[in-house]
């Protein structure tokens, strides 16, 4: 049995054990059009939809995967309405406080009983969000779970809107990813996901569910001189990473995309962290177009099996052959704008000549093979399974953004239709997530027995905000595969 401290990620597809998860609180509710774009969000979003008719199915399977116990016996009284949601709010004494399925405000919320930390909180958050001295001292006041909730949603129990909503917390992928038996914090290139990262620092470094592993927390920074460049010396040495752009995809290798978010002198600095550190041995850079559709490398692929992937086709060989058709690439000029650079440095080699793929499928199958010992062919499933023009539709709804419960069970969206197709073609069972849970529900299968499945959640309202399962995820404890 795994113990609630236990930290170890080495694969994308090992079983589950636990993860840090959000479920959409209420600022996400208070979103308006104006600063939907700001917030990084496409459109305002319907919060209770988003929640009951969404989220809640994901929690629920989850919980069902994870910690059986804390959902099977009470499945018939949480949604009942005289129970008022309370299952679901960590502020509640109903809430399902798993140590399996574990939600940062909950961890908030037990820090925030010490003072000295609860008032170094509430300093570092009112200064990053210029409010006022007294404010602080009114914060102070709060008990703690609702200082948590405070802390996260912004507004207070007198529904007074105090800072920002930070609606994207619900996206867990993006605050830190664990590398084996470290944590690799993000440091978030855009303001609106600053104070995620803030009220996570204090979690990493100060809940006793990570206190052994606090030598084992890296913060990438700034270069020393940092503050003394000129702004635009500073664009050009930004260092900026987030979670969606780290994939450890074996013990020994650990993916870095360069983004719209993710800076080369940050994947810079992860090399040399990894490699000093003696976390893994390679580390591949996949240097994505900068673009807000593809923001992270996972919105472009994920891994469903050790030797299955589902990925973007424009960034695969075929779809960049096309897309560059009889262009004569001699005369220089843009060829494809989705052309890759995958890069990968491997410990106690030459940093000047990397290992070079061309396509992504190589890299991904050089994975498969080398590094997961998989002895089938690899096999890539498309985004809209390559049928014009799904593959762009569905990659901007997540199609390619799925988490895997376990090797070959994973969770994607409902709407990208032509994705799940792919998924069949390749021989997996599709579900939407309402039939599975009323199945298990019934004891008519456990979710041992599932394999080989494409789960699907319903995301008319959670698509907008532009992540799917796995960026709604960070793993903290899986299997080794
Ligand atoms: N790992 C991911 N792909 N995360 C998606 C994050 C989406 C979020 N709205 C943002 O723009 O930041």
């Amino acid at each position: 049995m795994e113990n609630y401290q236990d930290i170890h990620v080495s694969s994308e597809v090992g079983t589950l054990r636990r993860l840090l998860i959000h479920s959409p609180d209420e600022g996400i509710g208070k979103v308006i059009p104006t600063k939907a774009q700001d917030w990084l969000f496409e459109d305002i979003v319907h919060l209770d939809t988003m929640r009951k008719k969404e989220y809640d199915l994901y929690l629920k399977i989850l919980l069902y995967f994870l910690d059986y116990n804390k959902i099977h016996s009470v499945i018939h009284k949480i949604d009942l309405p005289e129970n008022e949601r309370h299952f679901y709010k960590p502020d509640k004494e109903k809430y399902f406080n798993s140590d399996k399925v574990i939600e940062p405000q909950a961890l908030l919320s037990s820090l925030l009983d010490e003072k000295e930390l609860r008032q170094r909180m509430i300093a570092s958050v009112c200064a990053h969000e210029g409010t006022s001295y007294l404010l602080q001292e009114e914060l102070m006041e709060l008990e703690s779970s609702v200082l948590a909730r405070t802390l996260i949603s912004g507004i207070l129990p007198d529904k007074r809107m105090i800072f920002p909503p930070i609606p994207n917390l619900i996206f867990t992928r993006d605050i830190g990813i664990t590398v084996n038996d470290h944590i690799l914090l993000n440091k978030p290139k855009k303001k609106a996901r600053t104070r995620e990262s803030i009220l996570m620092k204090y979690i990493f470094f100060n809940h006793s569910m990570f206190q052994n592993y606090t030598d084992k927390i890296i913060e990438i920074t700034d270069p020393e001189d940092f503050f003394l460049l000129d702004e635009e010396e500073q664009e050009k040495k930004l260092v900026t990473i987030e979670g969606g752009d780290v994939m450890m995809v074996a013990p020994n290798h650990l993916l870095v995309g360069v983004s719209e978010r993710t800076s080369i002198h940050a994947a810079s600095k992860v090399i040399h962290e990894m490699h000093d550190r003696n976390i893994v041995e390679k580390v591949t850079i996949v240097k994505i177009p900068a673009k807000r559709a593809y923001m992270h490398i996972d919105t472009t692929f994920t891994q469903v099996k050790r030797d299955m992937w589902v990925i973007f086709g424009s960034f695969s060989k075929e779809g960049l052959k096309k897309e560059k058709g009889d262009f004569i690439s001699s005369l220089g000029g843009s060829k494809s704008e989705n052309e890759l650079e995958i890069l990968q440095y491997v410990k106690g080699e030459d940093y000047n000549t990397p290992i070079r793929f061309n396509y992504l499928e190589d890299l991904l199958n050089d994975i498969s093979v080398n590094d997961l010992k998989s002895e089938s062919p690899t096999k890539f499933i498309y985004s809209g399974d390559n049928e014009f023009p799904h593959g762009r539709r569905e990659q901007w709804t997540d199609s390619c953004n799925v988490l895997a419960l376990k090797e070959g069970v994973v969770i994607g969206y409902d709407r990208n239709d032509k994705t799940s197709n792919g998924f069949k073609k390749q021989g997996m069972n599709v579900i939407k997530a309402a039939d599975l849970l009323d199945q298990l529900i019934k004891e008519e299968v456990h979710p041992n027995d599932i394999s080989n499945t494409l789960i699907l959640l319903p995301s008319a309202e959670l698509s907008r905000a532009r992540g799917g399962s796995h960026c709604m995820s960070m793993p903290i404890l899986r299997d080794h595969l």
